[in-house]
């Protein structure tokens, strides 16, 4: 997989395609759904996790958006296959970290407090925070596309609870969290427009 996805971001310049956009996120979160109602174009998706299981791209606006296949448990697939997937992921992204232009972290928004603070109770770093890390980390510019809002109870709570655990400070909430529906709707224009003002950044930087 390495090698095809490697082989993905090289036929980007050859195409003179603009930008690089990633969509990353646990299975199931909704990832495709959104990518569907952003660009119209649709992805594999499904009622049950873990059916995008290998890196799907189109292109979007003379942009390349790639679906990564989704981390974390999924039904049905042993251990050590959700190991190998996310170790996939993570070396697709340092691999070409100087070229993708902008990740979108998928969470859902209902069920993701409850699943951080089990893994913290275990002792353990949750999958999302260390994504966004890892992300930040690598200098690629994050969007949290906090997604399901139509299920979330308490929006602000909810948000300011995932800044604390990202380790995003107080003045950077709205820059990084877009509550939004993906299956409904909501808040995609605001998607869409962060999106735009990331990527005329990324432009000019790049001259
Ligand atoms: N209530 C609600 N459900 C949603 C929303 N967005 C997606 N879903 C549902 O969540 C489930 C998973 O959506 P997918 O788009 O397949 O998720 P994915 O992240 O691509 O999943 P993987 O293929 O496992 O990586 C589907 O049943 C969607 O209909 C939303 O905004 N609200």
């Amino acid at each position: 997989m390495r090698g095809i996805a490697q082989g993905l971001i090289k036929a980007q310049n050859d195409k003179g395609l603009m930008a690089t956009i990633i969509f990353v996120g646990r299975s199931n979160v909704g990832k495709s759904t959104l990518i569907y109602k952003l660009t119209g174009k649709r992805v594999r998706r499904g009622k049950r996790p873990g059916v995008t299981r290998k890196i799907i791209e189109l292109e979007w606006r003379g942009h390349r958006v790639i679906d990564m296949p989704g981390f974390g448990f999924m039904a049905g697939l042993p251990k050590e296959v959700q190991e190998r997937i996310k170790d996939e992921i993570v070396h697709f992204i340092e691999d070409n970290a100087d070229k993708i232009d902008l990740a979108i972290l998928v969470v859902d928004g209902k069920a993701a407090p409850e699943i951080i603070e089990r893994w913290e109770k275990r002792g353990e770093i949750p999958i999302d925070v260390e994504f966004y890390q890892f992300l930040t980390e690598l200098n690629i510019p994050t969007i949290v596309a906090v997604n399901k809002l139509d299920k979330i109870k308490n929006v602000q709570r909810t948000i300011h609870f995932l800044a604390e655990k990202f380790g995003v400070p107080y003045e950077k909430i709205e820059e990084v969290f877009i509550p939004l529906s993906a299956k409904f709707g909501d808040n995609i224009d605001v998607l869409r427009k962060r999106i735009d003002d990331i990527l005329r950044a990324s432009q000019e930087r790049r001259g």
